[in-house]
This record gives C-alpha cells, structure tokens and sequence, in this order.
C-alpha cells in the first residue's frame, strides 16, 4: 500500500509538477482508500481527490469510517485543477461557465464570478445552437421598444465583446480611436438592446455577482475578484436598466458599458474597475420564466431586506477597496436616492442618473443659452417644463432650482419655475403621498392637477422642456407645435432625455421639422444629422447623455481623494461643461462639446472638481500637492476660464495619471520574485 501511494504520488508529481500540493494531500488515511477503490490507482484520479481533500473536505478531520462519503463525488470522473476563481473561469481546459455546481463555486473560489443561475450543458448547447442556427436572431426590427438597434449594431457589438474578451488594450486603443462612432456600440442605444438579450448573449463572465443568497458571504466573496486595487465600482440591481424597466441581472451590461466609458473617455484603467449587479430577484416575469435566464428566479427584495443586502454589499467591496469610487446606475427610484443619501456620507458613492444626469441636463441648459448668446443669468427667466419626476426628473430639477437661487431667486421663486409631470400628469400639492422632494416642486395650483403634457404647454407656455420619463414619442407633433407657437422671445429648448433611442420622447428629425429648424435640441441617444427641407447643410444633433460627466466626475474624485462628491462639485462641472463649446459648435446650436475631445473633457471635468474640492477642503493625497506646485502648461481646450499655474500643473498631473492603451514590455518574473 505504502509502494502505491509512493509510485502514485512520484507519477503525479512527474506528469502534473504538483509535488507539493499532491505531497500534503496525500498524508492521512489515502492509502486505505486507495486499497478499497481501485479507480484511485489511477494518479489524476488519486491526484484530483486529494487536492479536493485540500480544498474542502481534506480540511475536517478524517477517519477511514468516513471514506466511502467521500468518495461519491468520485462517481463521477474528475480531473485536477490547479487554478481558482477568475484565473480557473478563464481556462477553457477546465471552465464549464454556468455548469459550475454550487459546491465548485464554492470550492473553487468562484462564487460572485458567475450569475447565480445554473445551467446545464443541455441548456448550454441549445443556447448555441440556436445562435448558430438563426444568428442574430434576437434583434427584432420590428421590436420597437428597442428600435433604433440594428443587425449590424449587434454584429458590431458581438464583435467588439469577442475582441474584449481577447485583448483589452486593442479594443480600448480602437474604442479611443473611434469614440464617436463607436460609443453607439457599446453603449447607449445598442446597450439597452445587449441588457434584454443579456441571458442570450452571455459567453465569458465579466464583473461580479452578489445576491440576496450570498447574505454572510460578500465580504469573503470580494477576495475572489482577483485585482487588489480597483478604483471605480460601477453597480446595478437591474430594477430600471434604462428606460426598458426591470431586467433582473441582464442589467450588469450597464455597469460593463460605464465603465467601458470610464476607460475610453475617462482614462481609468481597465484593470482596476469592477462591474457588478447586485441580484435581489426579478419583478419580470418572462425573464423568470426564461430557462436561460441567469438570475434568481425570485420577486425583487423591498423594505429592510432589501436594505440589509444593499448594506452588506457597500461594507465588503468599500472594506477591500476603500479608495474606490462607487457609482450607482439604473436604480429604480423605490430606492436610488435613499441609498444615495444612506451612503454618500461615509463612501465615495455618487448616483450616475440623480446627480450625473442632472449636473448633464443642467450643462445642456446653460449649452443652449450660450447658443442663443445669453448669459447664465438667463436660467433664472426661463419656464421649465419637465416630464418624468423619477430618479433623473428630480435630480435635474433640484440641481437647476439650485442654478437658479445662485443666480439670485429665493428657493420658492426657483420653485415656481418648474411644472413637473409624471405618468399621471402634471404634480400639484394635491397629490397624495407626495415625497419631500417631490412635494417642493409641486404646483400649488390645485385644480391643475394631473394636467395633460398638451394642456400644460399651451397654458404655461414653457421655453424649455425636458424628458426624462423613458416614454418613447411622447413629446408629439402637437406638443413641440404648441411649444414653438408660445416661444416668441427666444428658440424653443428641447431636451428628450430618456434612452436609448425609441424610449426618447421624440426624435431630432421631428423636432427640428416641427419647429422648421428653431429648436436648439439634445436627446439622451445618439442621433443623426438633420437635413431640414429646404435644404442646407445638414445639422449635426448634440447627446443630452451622463456619459458627458459621469468619467470625469469619478476620475476627479478618485485622483482627488475626494471622499465624497457633493453638489458644489456638480454645479461647477456643469458650469464648466459648456465652456468647452467651440465658437463653431455654438453657431451649429450645438449645446455640448465635441464628443470627439472625451478625453481632454473628462480631464477637465476632473481638474475643475478637484479645484472646487480643494475650497472645501476634501482634496487629498498627490492631487493637493500638484495644485500647489507650479507646472508647465496642458493645450486641447477651448475654455473661456483661464487656468492658473497650479491648476496646469494638476491638470498635467490628471492627464499623466489616464490610462492609455498601448502595449507595453513585458516580464517574466523569476519564480519567488512578487509571489
Ligand atoms: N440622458 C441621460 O443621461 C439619462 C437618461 N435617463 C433616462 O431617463 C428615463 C427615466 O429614468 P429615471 O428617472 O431613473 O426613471 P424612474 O422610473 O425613476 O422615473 C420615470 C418617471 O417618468 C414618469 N413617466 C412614465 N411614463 C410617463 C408618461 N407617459 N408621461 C409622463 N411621465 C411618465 C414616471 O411616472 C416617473 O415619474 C429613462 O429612460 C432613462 O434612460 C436617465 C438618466 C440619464
Ligand atoms: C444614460 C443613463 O444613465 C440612463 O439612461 O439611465
Ligand atoms: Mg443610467
């Protein structure tokens, strides 16, 4: 006995190289078992059940009694692995995706790395198999809900995914290369196409899972994600992915695509950002229904269960990475901003579609005043009328209300400016259980309440109008005529906000023929240049999108050692935002800069953020050093702010700090060196 385990171990050792591992598997009563089960003379056998001895069940104390329980794994064949989690997940000699079983997952340091849902090779091929027999079939044209996807979107984005998946510094050195034509791609609208099909479309994990089940767990399962030092964390729970409402854990695809912007616009580097999706179950009930669907087969969590899980998750990945920058996306507004307010205290957090969209929205306002050569001042004059009082809604209406008191109204004058709708009309105080900030902008006219968008405009006669409700077409023909028709002293501002692209409440094309070329317009999705009739050059359509600040704002907050991110900051970078507008991009009516110059705006975002952190004391570390340094100069901005020495020398040192993707040398570590 004591010769087989000798020449099993010495065979092991040779084909595999594993002495160690095999050696301190071996002790105990192995020899006993070898002599009663044949199959472990066999050393990848005898090898495989020893490491999982090592690995779980080597660990209790053992006895020859209890060999043949350990043995019933072994029914099955097994092979021996020597990788774990990420490392395991990314060989395709031993990675078997959703197949892992729960006891791998765990043993295996998988847990968090794979949607929580399993599938089993059966479902795994009929997955492939139907790809492969109607590729693209999931892309309905005729799906208008996600219309303004195409096929081609989709091949371009599986193509893109692949080339991720292989080799990140190409894909963000293309992805860089081609910004604008890209952005399309891997984001908004054909993002929202990708989050439906998600549970389709699934090849290789990317980013981690954390779900209501895990409870006790998350701290341990932050240690699977194999980077020490992650700087941005983006995060979902999928319960309002764009406007296409609740998609369970198919919305990681929204974390994955800002971050994707992170790297390309906001010069953080690949390596060191997290997407995750925290899983608390699903409300849609045909994605619960999907044998494919990857996610807990659950309704959605509320009320304090909720909360704990939400807890649980901010305490384990903020405790292993406790500089990181967390932002949160596509909440639905149940809960965004009460998780806002319950974090933003103690972490670095910031919500992408509250405070991202709004210091955006806020920007695009002050865009389309330049546009018109008036001053910011002129906020304060106009008549705003916003449809949606969700998350983003009220996010851009306190943040312009806030505009507006600094440029001299009291709070209830700024109030009076706005006329909010939500899905049953316009708001008035009328309304029952009104939220404290909603209640603040709630007309007190009574009798008004639940007025249609139509009634709203052709009694308020509003200069700007905005849409943040995902309702695709609401702002129709009748709505924009009756806009303009009012707007006497000044171009209508149009802003259909919602994404991706048919969840927009009307399209560049009508506005600008409704209004024969008057509106100055953004929407929230790309859109293509408008040649009005009567010809003419055609126009080019400015993006009212987050993506404008979102990089920027986490990049100088995470150079900053911010530790948090308060409203001061947001005012100045939507401040600084349409500074960038160049004289040539004015006389278009094009109220954000060019998408082209990301990177330089996101670096400025970051500086003016830092700048305006520093006054209220929460610049730290290299940052604060380098604004007090002297420094040479940084050139690619049109702004109409000067930049003063210390602000060029941290400037200089934001742009030194972006990741830039090109191949750099590589090394071999001699065995023992950084181990
Ligand atoms: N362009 C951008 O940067 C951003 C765009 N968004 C878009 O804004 C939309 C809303 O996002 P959230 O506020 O987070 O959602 P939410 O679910 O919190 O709020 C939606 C609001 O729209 C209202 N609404 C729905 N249907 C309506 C209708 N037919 N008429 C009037 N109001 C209606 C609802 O009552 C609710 O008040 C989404 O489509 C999202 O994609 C959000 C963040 C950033
Ligand atoms: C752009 C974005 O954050 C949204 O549509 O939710
Ligand atoms: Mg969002």
């Amino acid at each position: 006995m004591q010769y087989l385990i000798q020449r099993n171990r010495e065979t092991a050792c040779r084909v595999r190289g594993l002495r160690d591992t095999f050696c301190l598997a071996a002790r105990g009563p192995r020899a006993a078992l070898q002599a009663q089960q044949p199959e472990y003379h066999h050393p990848d056998r005898l090898f495989a059940y020893t490491l999982n001895l090592v690995r779980g069940v080597g660990s209790r104390d053992t006895s020859e009694q209890e060999l043949p329980a350990y043995a019933a794994p072994l029914q099955r064949p097994c092979i021996a692995v020597r990788k774990t989690g990420y490392d395991l997940l990314h060989d395709p000699w031993s990675n078997k995706g959703m197949s892992f079983p729960p006891e791998e997952r765990e043993r295996l340091r998988l847990r968090g790395l794979l949607p929580p849902g399993h599938l089993d090779m059966d479902l795994q091929k009929q997955r492939l198999m139907e790809e492969y027999l109607r590729p693209l079939a999931m892309v309905p044209p005729e799906d208008s809900r996600l219309g303004g996807v195409t096929s081609e979107m989709a091949r371009r984005w599986a193509l893109l995914q692949a080339l991720q998946d292989r080799n990140e510094t190409l894909f963000y050195s293309i992805l860089t290369q081609h910004f604008v034509e890209m952005a399309p791609i891997i984001y908004t609208p054909t993002v929202g196409w990708v989050c439906a099909n998600y549970h389709k479309l699934y090849r290789r994990p990317r980013g981690m899972y954390f779900s209501s089940e895990d409870r006790g767990n998350m701290a341990a399962m932050a240690y699977n994600w194999p980077q020490d030092d992650v700087h941005a964390i983006v995060v979902t729970d999928g319960s309002r992915i764009l406007g296409l409402g609740d998609l369970g854990v198919n919305g990681l695809g929204i974390p994955i695509g800002k971050l994707d912007l992170y790297c390309a616009a906001g010069g953080f580097s690949p390596s060191h950002v997290l997407p995750v999706v925290v899983d608390v179950g699903t409300d849609n009930e045909a994605l619960r229904q999907d044998p494919l669907y990857a996610g807990l087969r659950s309704s959605r969590l509320t009320g304090p269960d909720y909360y704990r899980v939400m807890d649980e998750f901010v305490a384990a990945v903020m405790s292993r990475w406790p500089r990181a920058v967390l932002q949160f996306e596509d909440f639905s507004s149940q809960h965004a901003a009460s998780l806002l307010e319950r974090y933003r205290h103690h972490h670095c957090v910031f919500n992408d579609d509250i405070q991202g969209t709004a210091a955006t929205a806020l920007a695009g306002l002050y865009g389309a005043l330049r546009v018109m050569g008036k001053p910011y001042s002129e906020l304060a004059e106009q008549r705003v009328v916003v449809v949606g009082a969700g998350s983003a809604g009220m996010g851009v209406v306190q943040l312009v209300a806030a505009a507006m008191e600094k440029h001299g109204l009291s709070p209830s004058e700024a109030a009076s400016r706005f006329w909010m709708l939500d899905r049953k009309g316009l708001i008035t105080t009328r309304r029952p259980g009104l939220q404290p900030h909603v209640r603040g902008f709630a007309r007190v006219e009574q009798s008004e309440d639940g007025q249609s968008l139509l009634e709203v405009v052709e009694r308020v006669h509003p200069t700007m109008l905005v849409g943040l409700s995902g309702a695709g077409g609401i702002f129709t023909e009748q709505v924009v005529r009756t806009l303009d028709r009012h707007c006497s002293h000044q171009r209508p501002v149009i802003f259909p906000m919602s994404n991706p692209t048919a969840s927009m409440e009307c399209t560049a094309e009508q506005a600008l023929t409704w209004t024969e070329g008057r509106a100055i317009f953004a929407g929230g999705s790309p859109q293509p240049p408008v040649r009005l009739p009567g010809g003419g050059e055609p126009r080019p359509v400015a993006q009212a999108n987050n993506m404008y600040l979102f990089p920027g704002i986490a990049l100088g907050a995470f150079i900053g050692r911010t530790g948090i991110i308060n409203e001061d900051m947001l005012m100045t970078v939507a401040e600084a935002l349409p500074n960038m507008i160049s004289e040539e991009g004015l006389r278009q009516g094009l109220v954000y800069p060019r998408l082209e110059d990301i990177r330089a705006i996101s670096a400025r975002i970051a500086l003016e953020l830092c700048v305006t952190a520093h006054r209220s004391g929460h610049l730290n570390g290299p940052a604060r050093e380098a604004l007090a340094a002297d420094g040479g100069g940084v050139g690619g901005f049109s702004s109409s702010r000067g930049v003063g020495e210390g602000e060029k020398s941290l400037l200089n040192f934001i742009v030194r700090s972006m990741f830039w993707p090109e191949y750099k040398s590589l090394v071999l570590l001699p065995r023992g060196v950084g181990e």
